[in-house]
């Protein structure tokens, strides 16, 4: 079973940007264009696989709607937060 994610945690998710509510959080990443945008959720299916923790997301062009949550406790734990970091990192490596 996961834990519960901490009011720190919480806290970290929206220092990084990311919309935080009670059972998930949120956040939208823009790519330069599609190619990027597909790229990044290669990198992440591949880093969600290894971590069997997955984001629930919603790609429109060279946008991405991402949330975040933990079925097993119906709320975020700390899965996510490492999650999250996981695909912030990778979105800024894509910045060049
Ligand atoms: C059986 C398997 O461990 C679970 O279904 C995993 C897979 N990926 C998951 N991803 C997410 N985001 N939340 C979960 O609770 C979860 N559970």
């Amino acid at each position: 079973m996961s834990t519960e994610l901490t009011d720190a945690g919480r806290s970290a998710l929206a220092s990084a940007g990311w919309k935080v509510a009670a059972t998930h959080a949120k956040k939208t990443y823009k790519f330069r264009d599609f190619v990027e945008a597909f790229g990044w959720m290669t990198s992440v299916a591949l880093v969600a696989e290894k971590l069997n923790h997955h984001p629930e997301w919603f790609n429109v062009y060279r946008t991405v709607d991402v949330t975040l949550t933990t079925h097993d406790i119906g709320g975020l734990s700390e899965l996510d937060l490492s999650l999250a970091e996981r695909l912030d990192a990778l979105a800024s490596s894509d910045d060049g």
